[in-house]
């Protein structure tokens, strides 16, 4: 820092106030109002009595009403301008304009750094400054104001921009223009057009305000322009009604301002349909159908799954079924009348985009609905035609029959199980055993009933089950899934029905949306059972990958972080682990917020590499719960049975190999710190190894599998997990370093010893499953492990405690990493 700057900065941060903080007061989106009393001073015109004060009064009364009025019309930042007045005039504006100002409202100062000061001397929190290229230079502004006031510079030119670029601690936005020639500013810069804005977004790092002769025609058009805010001058403040005005740009800016990118990149991410949902518009969607209090099938799960899906799930009943997941032991049906009110009460207020029908029960409520829709169209309707529920109760009167038959052309798509396709398409209960012989039944219907027809798989017998859509040509798009061993199938149709016209709803085309509802609806059910929900057929878990996908998003810390000193070492280092302890940590600590999923065959939370003494005991017992959550992710669980998409093992592979790269520098590291010489060739060798052989099968696997749709940069999961993994092994005790990297060996090997029980020649991952019970990899892990416990035996208790922490993060790392590749 240069003397002058010091000096200043002493000298001012008595007067600046909350300069202490960090944190840098931010521009609010939207329009941003730059009043200046001079304006109102020539249009008042000096007083014919030449009182020079009167006048400077008069024009601070008028831009105070203007301040007033248009913050209460909405707008939050504005800016007082105000050339070659006196200092005392203009902070008499600024104080009174910060009282004026609804609360909230950012005053921000434009040039006079002393009035600025001098406010904030007075109380006034003045939000920021904005100044000139030729003002105070900027960093010298910085100085003076302290961290947290903003800075606002103006910079038109592409040289002015970067020059903004290279000061990204001292200016908060940019102030650029001007977009068309103006008269409030006689020496303004060259007018750069929209174009000239849109160049200006792509080079400034900061966020700009777009300035100069901004009318509110101009706002459709400037807000598609990804500038932060629209500074406006005359148009408002000359205008006959500034409120009103400022009123209708903010609507304007409302109204064509895509929405916020966080939200929507939230859901979408959740939801994995970025790119899909149009006009960034969440689906909204009407399902029609029966009731299940018990929550698994019917209209209850169909909000569940528009839900999940990404929809706003909205709904009407059509029957009121008392069901569980035993069976139906009385139905009720509503009146006509309030079917029909029910359905009107949503399409006279809300915009439908895609409306699901399931039980519909009875030749009138069919014929109610069949009257709504035929008056509303909805851009996309998919009927499940329920006749039978999965205990084999009727949900249609057989009577009704023809009537539902009759309005299926009204649908887009159907989705009749196998038995329901047998009596559409008119043939023998029985007679569809294949998909083959159901994928020609359901041309034939979609060409009599002119109607899309969903081919499901789930009555059929064959181990990988079948879906497809059909239309009158033939197969349109089709996608298999293995049959899940399960009796947790109460309300897959509607689970399916419903979600597949939220996603179609959204955009997405029919093989996407058969896919992703299809892969959805497979973890949905098996992770049904865990549920405990009833004694007959059990729901699904619609919720499942909703829950796996927010928890791997969660900003919380690691619960593993939460542990205590004791917690992370005390024990008697015994294999027995305290069920206590292990069910409280694993709630939280498993992707699965709630009970952990029943796995498939048991799996083993002792080592299958044991420990090497008590400390490295500890450490196992203090990770259980997390090796318990990697043991049950459906990675894992897919990768053992082989149900892991191909497309996610690849995936997987590819982050691996970038991991190993970095992973194999961070053992580098660790041998060049070793003062054993023993324990220096083990790390080495270990991190000569992974370069020279782990890498090539990965390189095997990639150069024979299709990588074009799958990412190819570092996931920030990978790059996380390496950057612990360096900055612990070379920034660290030694020690903290080895139990840093322990997890990779450890953990990897324990649960890769688990998954060579599933391999076989004819299983999808066998190459990749052989590999993973070699002995030398076994060995070198109890190398590691013996290194761990022994250097743990002679370090003091932080070092120790410094360590197990290192360890747990690692294997947290470990089981994020497995997670991350399945998730769409
Ligand atoms: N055992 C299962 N394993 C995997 N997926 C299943 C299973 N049972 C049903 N599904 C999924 O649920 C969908 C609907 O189930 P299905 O039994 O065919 O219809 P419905 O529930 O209407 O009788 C299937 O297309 C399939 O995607
Ligand atoms: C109200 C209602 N509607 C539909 C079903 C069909 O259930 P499934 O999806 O298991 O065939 C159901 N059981 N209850
Ligand atoms: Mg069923």
């Amino acid at each position: 820092m240069t003397d002058i700057q010091a000096s200043m900065e002493n000298t001012l941060n008595a007067v600046s106030i909350n300069n202490h903080s960090k944190q840098r007061n931010t521009i609010q989106d939207g329009i941003y109002l730059v009043t200046d009393p001079g304006m109102s001073m020539a249009r008042l015109g000096k007083p014919s009595h030449g009182d020079d004060k009167q006048w400077h009064r008069e024009a601070i009364d008028a831009t105070l009403d203007l301040v007033k009025q248009t913050s209460e019309a909405g707008i939050r930042t504005i800016q007082l301008r105000w050339k070659g007045v006196d200092a005392g005039y203009f902070l008499d504006l600024a104080l009174a304009a910060y009282e004026e100002a609804v609360p909230g409202t950012s005053i921000i100062i434009n040039d006079r750094i002393d009035v600025f000061l001098a406010s904030r001397q007075q109380g006034a929190d003045i939000h920021g400054i904005h100044i000139g290229q030729t003002d105070l230079p900027a960093p010298v502004v910085r100085a003076m104001v302290g961290q947290r006031p903003h800075i606002g510079w103006s910079a038109a030119s592409d040289a002015e921009l970067e020059a903004a670029n290279a000061m990204p601690d001292v200016i908060d936005a940019v102030g650029t223009g001007v977009l068309r020639h103006t008269n409030t500013k006689p020496n303004a810069p060259h007018a750069m057009g929209f174009e000239g804005l849109e160049r200006a977004c792509a080079i400034s790092k900061h966020p700009l305000i777009a300035i100069g002769g901004i009318v509110p025609e101009d706002i459709p058009q400037l807000a598609q322009i990804p500038v932060a805010a629209i500074a406006m001058v005359s148009a408002i403040v000359a205008a006959k009604d500034p409120a009103q005005t400022a009123a209708r740009c903010l609507q304007l800016w409302h109204e064509n301002r895509p929405r916020s990118e966080p939200f929507v990149s939230i859901c979408c991410r959740l939801c994995n349909v970025n790119g899909t949902i149009m006009n960034n518009q969440i689906p909204r969607i009407l399902s029609i159908a029966g009731t299940d209090p018990t929550g698994g099938a019917g209209l209850h799960a169909d909000l569940k799954s528009i839900s999940a899906a990404g929809g706003f799930a909205m709904g009407a009943v059509t029957a009121i079924v008392a069901q569980n997941t035993n069976g139906v032991t009385s139905i009720e049906m509503p009146s006509d009348d309030i079917v029909t009110a029910q359905l009107n009460a949503v399409s006279d207020d809300v915009e439908i985009d895609g409306v699901k029908i399931g039980m519909l029960g009875t030749t009138d409520v069919i014929s109610t609905v069949r009257a709504w829709l035929e008056q509303h169209n909805a851009p996309v309707v998919v009927l499940d035609p329920v006749m039978v529920a999965t205990s084999g109760d009727r949900l249609l009167v057989p009577k009704a029959e023809a009537a539902l038959l009759d309005m299926l052309h009204l649908a887009d798509y159907i989705t009749p199980n196998i038995p329901e396709l047998e009596v559409i398409a008119g043939v023998a209960q029985g007679s569809i055993d294949s998909p083959e012989a159901a994928q020609s039944a359901a041309q034939r219907v979609a060409q009599r009933f002119h109607v899309r027809v969903v081919m499901k798989g789930g009555h059929l017998s064959d181990e990988v089950l079948s879906n497809a859509i059909v239309d009158e040509s033939g197969v349109i798009a089709q996608v298999t899934c293995p049959r899940v061993h399960t009796s947790s199938t109460h309300g897959t149709g509607c689970s399916m029905s419903s979600a597949l016209a939220t996603r179609l709803a959204a955009g997405e085309s029919a093989q996407d949306a058969l896919s992703w509802v299809t892969s959805w609806l497979y973890e949905s059910i098996s992770h049904g059972e865990a549920l405990h929900v009833g004694h007959g057929h059990g729901p699904v878990d619609h919720m499942h990958r909703l829950r796996r996908l927010a928890s791997a998003a969660s900003n919380r810390p690691w619960p593993s972080y939460r542990l205590s000193a004791e917690e992370l070492l005390s024990g008697e280092g015994d294999a027995a682990d305290s069920p206590a302890r292990t069910n409280a940590s694993t709630s939280t600590s498993s992707p699965q917020i709630g009970r952990p999923t029943k796995l498939t065959r048991d799996w083993n939370t002792d080592p299958l590499v044991p420990a090497a003494g008590p400390w490295t005991q500890r450490l196992w017992n203090a990770s259980r719960p997390i090796v318990l959550g990697t043991q049950s992710l459906p990675f894992i669980q897919g990768l053992a049975d082989g149900t892991l998409q191909t497309d996610h093992f690849t995936a997987y592979q590819f982050q691996d190999f970038l991991y190993l790269n970095q992973y194999a520098r961070a053992l580098a590291c660790l041998g060049s710190r070793a003062v054993d010489d023993r324990e220096r060739a083990h790390w080495t060798t270990s991190a000569a190894g992974i370069s020279q052989e782990e890498q090539s099968l990965h390189r095997d696997w990639l150069s024979h599998h299709d990588t074009s749709n799958i990412e190819t940069a570092t996931s920030p999961i990978t790059a996380g997990y390496t950057d612990f993994l360096l900055a612990r092994t070379c920034g660290e005790d030694y020690l903290v370093g080895a139990a840093a990297v322990l997890p990779c060996f450890w953990l990897y090997a324990h649960i890769g010893l688990q998954l060579v029980a599933y391999n076989r020649e004819d299983h999808p991952f066998h190459r990749w499953l052989s590999t993973y019970g070699d002995a030398a990899f076994t060995q070198s892990t109890a190398r590691a492990i013996a290194i761990v416990e022994h250097h743990m035996e002679t370090a003091s208790p932080e070092l120790r405690e410094q360590a197990a922490r290192a360890f747990m993060t690692a294997c947290q790392w470990e089981l994020e990493f497995f997670d991350q590749t399945d998730r769409d």
